[in-house]
């Protein structure tokens, strides 16, 4: 008996021993990394408490920080562990390092689980077909943006014959990806029903399934993800860009080729061709279809939440429309109302109107987000050690130049008088402009690439809307609706509707 049962004994003892020490290593693995700076809110002692307060609302969480601690470094509790935030200075230390040293994709990739997820993915040739080819091309797309715009205006919108309840988050994601991909994948792929769904969906599958898979354990996700329903539509997500990129892709090797004509302007063109004259042998129709997702998740839903934030900041002030609406048939009055690409530039009023308007519904409260690639310590001594996220508390109004004026108040034409004042300060106040004290579109090199390609997509929608309709909220109110945090991201009220009336 005892001979019989002394195997088994040790047996489950060692898998008892094998459990606890595989737990405890997994459980000290976990240990959320913690550093020598101070925790906001570190009396409540309510973790649980804290890491809520993170997710609804960061925005006062960093105020707070600041307040408290001024010009010091910071950690805040979050779902995810400690997270470590700089004050803005900080940003010109780490500006200094390359994206290979300090990476905003690799951060924004850790936050979304990136490698299941899929966005873990940097690509040259996608950046150059942004940074260089995309931007290079700009001033040509203005009439097929246009073009595409108006279309779009008039096969999603109703009639707006009287106000009309308009639901910005939907009808505005229309018209953006539409827009968008009439540069990324050209005409007549850009009016593909199933492209544009398919397009715009991955973000949200992406977003979703990121926070679905995080809610199991690390070692739990490469079996898990196959439970989250997203992760698998994720997949699906890329084959079905696949294949309906496949027709077009065809289309196009089966052109005869014709030196005469010049080869198509859009941004499957322009990977092509980087691909081709670097060598890439790797690069497929499968990376394409990848590529174009990616570049379509970065665009697509940022450009969208900008304009909803700029409709939303003139719906609430109606005192803006006329000297916009001005402008607009001021520098389009030599040809008759059509826009060229020198009249973006002359829209200094709305300019000014977009970038007041994001100053105070930003993207993110933390903008400048990079991932330490290799040790990096700060000018006051703080080490960050490889692996760590740090981001910059970028939006804190009161941090703004005096000569600014008052940093709470609303005021849409705060830029275009500082514009005014000299022609350095003409370039340095625009919406696109990146600096030290406008971070929303971040800093430094790796600023978004895509930002001036925005800039001309959200003006002429404005304008378009400008042009075509009143606008005003349900119910007479004259208060824009608060924003909604999911962490340290903006969101504009999903649930309201604002009133579209033709004129
Ligand atoms: C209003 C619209 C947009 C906003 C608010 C926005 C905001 C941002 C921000 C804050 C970053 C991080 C920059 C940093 O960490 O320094 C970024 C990066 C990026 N954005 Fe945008 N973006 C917008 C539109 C676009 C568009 C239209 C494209 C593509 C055509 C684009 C492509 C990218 C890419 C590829 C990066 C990563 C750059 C890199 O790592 O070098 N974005 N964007």
């Amino acid at each position: 008996m005892t001979s019989l049962h002394l195997p088994t004994l040790w047996a489950s003892a060692l898998t008892a021993a094998t459990i606890f020490i595989v737990a405890s290593i997994s459980r000290w693995l976990r240990k959320p990394k913690s550093f020598n700076v101070p925790i906001v809110g570190a009396d409540s002692g309510d973790i649980n408490a804290l890491k809520a307060r993170y997710v609804q609302e960061a925005d006062n969480v960093l105020r707070e920080g600041y307040e408290r601690f001024k010009d010091a470094i910071f950690q805040v509790v979050t779902p995810d562990g400690p997270r470590v935030f700089l004050p803005r200075k900080f940003a010109h230390d780490l500006k200094e390092y390359n994206r290979h040293q300090a990476s905003g994709m690799k951060a924004l990739a850790d936050r979304h689980i990136g490698h299941y997820t899929t966005i873990d993915h940097e690509s040259d040739i996608m950046l150059g077909s942004i940074k260089i080819d995309l931007n290079r091309h700009l001033g040509n797309f203005v009439g097929d943006v246009e073009h595409e715009v108006a279309y779009c205006f008039e096969t999603q919108f109703p009639p707006c014959h009287d106000w009309t309840p308009i639901d910005l988050h939907d009808k505005l994601l229309r018209v953006v990806s539409q827009a968008s991909a009439r540069i990324f994948v050209g005409y007549p792929m850009c009016r593909n029903e199933e492209w544009l769904d398919c397009s715009t969906k991955f973000a949200l599958d992406v977003m979703t399934g990121g926070e679905k898979l995080k809610l199991w354990h690390p070692y739990l996700r490469p079996v898990a993800q196959y439970f989250v329903p997203e992760m698998t539509q994720i997949r699906g997500d890329h084959q079905r860009a696949l294949e309906l990129l496949l027709p077009e892709l065809n289309r196009r090797l089966a052109e005869p080729a014709n030196p005469d004509i010049s080869p198509r302007n859009d941004m499957i063109q322009w990977m092509q061709e980087r691909a081709r004259k670097m060598g890439d042998k790797s690069f497929n129709n499968k990376e394409l279809a990848n590529l174009q997702m990616l570049t379509a998740t970065a665009a697509i839903h940022t450009t969208r939440l900008a304009l909803i934030h700029a409709l939303y900041d003139l719906a609430a002030r109606p005192e803006y429309v006329e000297p916009l609406r001005n402008e607009i048939v001021e520098v389009t009055k030599d040809s008759k109302g059509v826009l060229q690409k020198q009249h973006l530039t002359q829209m200094k009023m709305l300019d000014s109107f977009m970038k007041e308007s994001q100053r105070h519904s930003p993207p993110s409260v933390a903008t400048f987000q990079r991932k330490a690639m290799v040790p990096i310590t700060l000018s006051n001594g703080f080490h960050v050690p490889a692996g760590t996220i740090v981001q910059c508390n970028t939006n804190i109004l009161d941090e703004a130049p005096a000569e600014w004026g008052d940093p709470h108040a609303f005021d849409g034409f705060r830029f275009y008088r500082l514009r005014g004042r000299s022609p350095e300060d003409a370039n340095r106040f625009q919406f696109a402009s990146p600096t030290y004290d406008s971070m929303q579109f971040g800093f430094g090199r790796d600023a978004c690439p895509g930002r001036f390609f925005a800039s001309n997509q959200i003006k002429i929608i404005l304008a378009y809307v400008l042009s075509h309709y009143d606008i005003k909220f349900e119910g007479g109110a004259t208060e824009r609706p608060r924003n909604f945090m999911f962490e340290v991201n903006v969101l504009a009220d999903p649930t309201k509707m604002v009133l579209f009336k033709r004129i």
